[in-house]
């Protein structure tokens, strides 16, 4: 549906015309304003009242939540209905991290048991890598883990890898390719050793041109590698489909085409295509995290996810912590005009985040046409960036606080540190914080000219000293980075991000707009390599780009 017709928008766009936010003011009014929109869902705790919102416009984004039937599509989707509509599908992510005790069932299988026992065989899997039961081809434990894979089937992996360190099993480390720019898997198994490395092949369809180059590249260099150090002889192609096999497995949907590649299906993860290579971090692409953190913490992970599907399912609108967050996206979006929303971790561990939420988000929500083809007459998905702080406040902070664009601001931190910390670090970890808890109150309350101006500063640099307040944010604290509370923010994101596509009438789970370019890359092969009737076939801009290519190279 159109959400531009319903009541609860046209209220909202009155309101947002004579909307004039006065954070001060509100917070003097009313005392009890943080604890009021102050919401707990699992370990998080969400302080959401230094947005610019009212106790009005919060009516109305909930009327708009209900009249555009938000809570009905979002029990279609946990129950398993086809929501993706242009692709067909289910949409299940969901299903992944349920309890073994629950059932599902979807086009006449229980989707819950099928995962569960994918589950186990991974963890089969990873307690066998972690124990050194599982061996290289010269009977080497694993050392390494390297995960190829790119978008879904990369980014979720590296951000939890990143962001889980402190729980990997020492002596074990995982490296993660992705881009097809061959310096990537060139610097990454430059000073690998093919004996103790074990490669994970990660591609939901098992047809991406990266991630099959990749693997193809690090074939090369694996059994070249055991060549050289006379592990195997030149032409041996029972050695080399068995050093494979010990070295290579696969994580897709699509078996056969791991068995095309040469990796045996029994040294395959399988997953559904009812989940979203965005949304297939707790899924088999989930594998080297597994190996990495074991199969406990991993359960721990998936746990974290369920407890905030719990809480999206059932908690009451007004307190439901993913409704609430997707619709001031939408405020903020569509009636106060902002084009862009960052989210800062205050933890160097969850530096790959802000870049995991771009896919997570914009490739759901960065749609023009909704469910049934019609176009959109209003904006869709925001662009999502972000960089940990207190790194960010040297660098764009500056933007965010006097630049003329309103950026909504997510801002995240742990009450311990707990980890890759040294005696006496909870200093320097409270003057970290004193930054997050500092930067979100510059924002919100600012710097008037008089309180300028009762600093001594000179009249001339007043203006440029003045800090307009009302720029806002929603502060995000649970008590530490734990497996679980890593899996609850992440599927909080999930939920946000449906929230909003839901409101749009957007499909957020297909990708279309992805394919353009892969298909031109793949016609453009010819002109680049030299084939001159391509070449003259190209508008002036690519040929010229092509040719001065070509001309350069050495
Ligand atoms: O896991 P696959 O099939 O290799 O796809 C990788 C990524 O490519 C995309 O399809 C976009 O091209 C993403 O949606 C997906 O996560």
């Amino acid at each position: 549906m159109d959400p531009t017709t319903t009541r609860a928008w046209q209220s909202l766009d009155a309101r947002a015309d004579a909307f004039d936010p006065d954070l001060r003011a509100w917070f003097d009014a009313d005392p009890d304003r943080g604890a009021r929109w102050t919401r707990q869902a699992g370990d998080l705790h969400v302080d959401l009242s230094k947005n610019l919102v009212d106790d009005a416009v919060l009516e109305d984004l909930l009327a708009l939540a209900e009249q555009t039937h938000v809570l009905h599509h979002r029990d279609r989707m946990l129950e398993g209905e086809r929501i993706n509509v242009t692709e067909g599908r289910a949409v299940l992510h969901t299903a992944l991290r349920r309890p073994s005790e629950d059932h599902l069932e979807v086009d006449g299988a229980d989707v819950v048991a099928e995962v569960h026992a994918e589950l186990a065989k991974i963890y089969d899997f990873a307690r066998r890598v972690r124990s050194g039961e599982w061996t290289g081809a010269s009977g080497k434990p694993v050392r390494t883990v390297v995960n190829i894979g790119i978008g879904g089937s990369d980014l979720g992996p590296v951000m939890a890898y990143e962001a889980l360190r402190p729980f990997v099993a020492p002596g074990l480390s995982c490296r993660f390719i992705s881009n097809i720019d061959p310096t990537d898997a060139a610097e990454k198994t430059r000073d690998l050793d093919p004996e103790t490395t074990l490669v994970i092949v990660a591609s939901k369809t098992f047809t991406t041109l990266e991630t099959l180059t990749n693997a193809r590249v690090v074939r090369e260099w694996l059994l070249g590698a055991m060549r050289s150090r006379g592990l195997l002889d030149e032409g041996d192609a029972a050695g080399e489909a068995a050093a494979i096999a010990r070295h290579f497995v696969a994580v897709s949907t699509a078996l056969d085409k791991v068995a095309a590649f040469g990796i045996d299906p029994a040294n395959a993860f399988g997953f559904w295509n009812w989940v979203g290579g965005r949304y297939s971090v707790d899924s088999a692409v989930g594998t080297s995290l597994a190996v990495a953190i074991g199969p406990e913490r991993f359960e721990e992970f998936l746990g974290g996810f369920h407890t905030i599907d719990r809480h999206f399912a059932t908690a009451a609108p007004r307190d439901n912590v993913p409704l609430l967050m997707g619709l001031l996206n939408v405020w903020y979006g569509n009636f106060l005009g902002s084009d862009t929303h960052a989210v800062l971790p205050y933890s160097q561990y969850l530096h790959r985040f802000p870049a995991y939420l771009q896919q997570l988000t914009m490739e759901s929500n960065g749609k023009s046409v909704r469910w049934d083809g019609t176009p959109v007459s209003y904006d869709t998905g925001e662009v999502f960036w972000g960089e940990p702080g207190t790194n960010g406040q040297h660098a764009f902070y500056q933007l965010i606080h006097q630049g003329t664009r309103v950026v909504p601001a997510d801002f995240i931190a742990f009450a311990t540190p707990t980890w890759g910390t040294r005696d006496g670090d909870a200093d320097v970890h409270e003057l970290f914080l004193s930054n997050f808890f500092a930067q979100t109150k510059a924002l919100a309350f600012g710097r008037t000219a008089d309180e300028v101006r009762a600093e001594g500063t000179p009249e001339a640099v007043v203006p440029a000293r003045v800090f307009t307040g009302n720029r806002p944010t929603t502060s995000i604290m649970a008590p530490a980075l734990t497996p679980s509370v890593l899996g609850q923010l992440i599927a909080l994101y999930e939920h946000i991000t449906f929230v909003q596509g839901a409101v749009w009438g957007i499909d957020s789970f297909d990708q279309w707009g992805v394919e353009l370019g892969k298909k031109l890359a793949r016609d453009l092969v010819p002109a680049i390599a030299g084939d001159t009737a391509v070449l003259a076939g190209q508008d002036s801009s690519t040929r010229g780009l092509i040719e001065y290519y070509r001309g350069h190279r050495v």
